[in-house]
């Protein structure tokens, strides 16, 4: 049987692949949406950084408002995007840090300079103007010098942990086909893979 049939992260994967080839910038672009402590939505964009049976990741600031809001209230819903394609996927579920060896790993893949912009840059706080940003860069860039650059203890991922995922193809006149994965509750728990129900949506 095709995988992808049964397994959402085996789609999505393909999915991935497809939009890589196709996308001219940022296939892994999403729009990643929080909440408010008021529960009012707030959404940005991100970029997923890995995907694995246990969920989405991506990294930011922790004192972001994102983060704060994160922290507070863990729960995220993520929309992919690829006009290429004409394909759309949503993903909802509680978030979790991911662990602090996996933070480590990927800040240490980062550019040199990105890694000083995540010291230099206090995400989200009011900037008095750019030259503040820019003299903190280079506070930071004498400071580190030519040694490894620590990651910050502000700056780490997330992992989304799907409890739905939806996958959305575009088809004429508006009448889209749309397929959600349902993960049956209590699956998936301590490294075992999850069951999922499928359903299909009107568009
Ligand atoms: C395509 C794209 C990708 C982005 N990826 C990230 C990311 O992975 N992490 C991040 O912290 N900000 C990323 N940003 C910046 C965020 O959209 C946002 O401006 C920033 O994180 C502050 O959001 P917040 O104030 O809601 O916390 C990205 C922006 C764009 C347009
Ligand atoms: C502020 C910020 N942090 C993190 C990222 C994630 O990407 P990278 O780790 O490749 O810099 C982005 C991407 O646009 C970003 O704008």
């Amino acid at each position: 049987m095709d995988s992808t049939a049964a397994d959402p992260f085996a789609r999505f994967e393909a999915w991935m692949a497809e939009a890589a080839a196709s996308e001219p910038n940022d296939p892994n672009a999403v729009c990643l949406a929080t909440s408010t402590p008021e529960g009012r939505p707030s959404a940005r964009m991100v970029l997923l950084k890995g995907i694995d049976p246990r969920g989405f990741v991506f990294y930011t600031n922790l004192e972001s408002r994102k983060g704060g809001e994160l922290l507070a209230n863990p729960f995220a819903a993520l929309c992919f995007h690829w006009k290429s394609l004409q394909r759309s996927v949503r993903v909802e579920g509680a978030v979790e840090r991911v662990s602090d060896a996996e933070a480590d790993a990927y800040y240490a893949s980062r550019a040199r300079g990105s890694r000083i912009g995540a010291w230099a840059s206090r995400q989200s706080r009011p900037l008095e103007g750019r030259f503040a940003l820019e003299k903190a860069v280079a506070e930071y860039t004498m400071k580190f010098g030519i040694s490894e650059i620590p990651r910050p203890e502000f700056w780490s991922g997330f992992r989304v942990l799907p409890e739905r995922i939806e996958f959305w193809r575009d088809m004429p006149f508006r009448l889209h086909d749309r397929q959600v994965f349902h993960r049956v509750a209590g699956s998936g728990a301590a490294g075992a893979s999850a069951a999922w129900r499928v359903e299909a949506l009107y568009p």
